[in-house]
């Protein structure tokens, strides 16, 4: 079964493309690493995925489902999550409440301005469910501004993973971590079952590898090699590219 397949998508700005005919298939439960170098158009790519920027042609599917067409919210009710590069959480707001907000922004009820968030139960308990999954629920009710770098990349992954969705796509989740924060997400991305499909962006090569079954290398909006992690680090195309640098 595949669980996320891109078909022949193309996306340019300005006259430029930034995606050039990318086919990717990705199976249900899989770990796939998308590697290339800076400006390769990997962001641009999983951007496409979500749906915050259209295609200019191609089609994506979710679980054999066209979406290229529907709205991201949508996609996120039919099981997509993603991390972001940039963290975007409120600083001052509690552990607890930045998985909530990024629940309620799935809810009709975000358009009711004088929620009171102590009472939506549902949310409080698939939240604390969310921060224990990533190891942080002893940290529920700190402010995140009090936490480090690498707890709140936790918290971002436990506000993907409070979605439920069926695939998360990670947006370099170890980006600026120590080693040993990045084995703390690893570790973390390790206990995920596979009914959640991941797509990594990734430049930490130590734990990015050992967390890839398939590679995709992007270079200028192309995928010019796909494989096993064994056969794309071997491929000279890869060194040329990016493992050299
Ligand atoms: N909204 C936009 N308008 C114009 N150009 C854009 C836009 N978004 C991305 N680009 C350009 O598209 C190219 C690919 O960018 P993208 O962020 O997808 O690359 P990337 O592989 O994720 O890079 P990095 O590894 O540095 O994060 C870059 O040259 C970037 O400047």
């Amino acid at each position: 079964m595949i669980a996320l397949q891109v078909k022949d998508l193309q996306k340019s700005f300005e006259g430029l493309y930034v995606t050039r005919r990318v086919d990717l298939a990705v199976e249900a439960g899989e770990r796939r690493l998308i590697i290339g170098p800076n400006g390769a158009g990997k962001t641009t790519l999983f951007n496409l995925i979500t749906g915050e920027i259209a295609p200019d042609s191609g089609s994506i599917s979710l679980f054999g489902d066209d979406i290229t067409r529907t709205p991201v919210r949508a996609r996120a009710h039919l099981g997509m999550a993603r991390t972001y590069q940039i963290i975007t959480l409120f600083g001052r707001d509690t552990l607890l409440r930045n998985v909530m907000l990024a629940l309620l922004g799935l809810c009709k009820r975000r358009w009711n301005p004088l929620i009171d968030f102590e009472r939506q139960t549902d949310l409080v308990e698939k939240a604390e469910a969310a921060l224990a999954r990533v190891g942080l629920a002893h940290l529920a009710h700190r402010p995140l501004g009090e936490t480090s770098y690498g707890e709140r990349r936790r918290v971002e992954i436990a506000m993907a993973l409070a979605q439920n969705p069926r695939v998360l796509l990670l947006d370099e989740p170890f980006a600026g971590l120590s080693i040993d924060e990045r084995q703390d997400v690893h570790k973390l991305l390790l206990a995920i079952p596979r009914d959640v499909t991941m797509v990594m962006i990734e430049h930490n090569m130590d734990v990015a590898l050992e967390f890839a079954e398939k590679i995709t290398l992007l270079h200028f909006g192309q995928v010019i090699v796909e494989g096993t992690r064994a056969e794309v680090v071997a491929n000279p195309r890869t060194r040329e590219v990016y493992l050299g640098h």
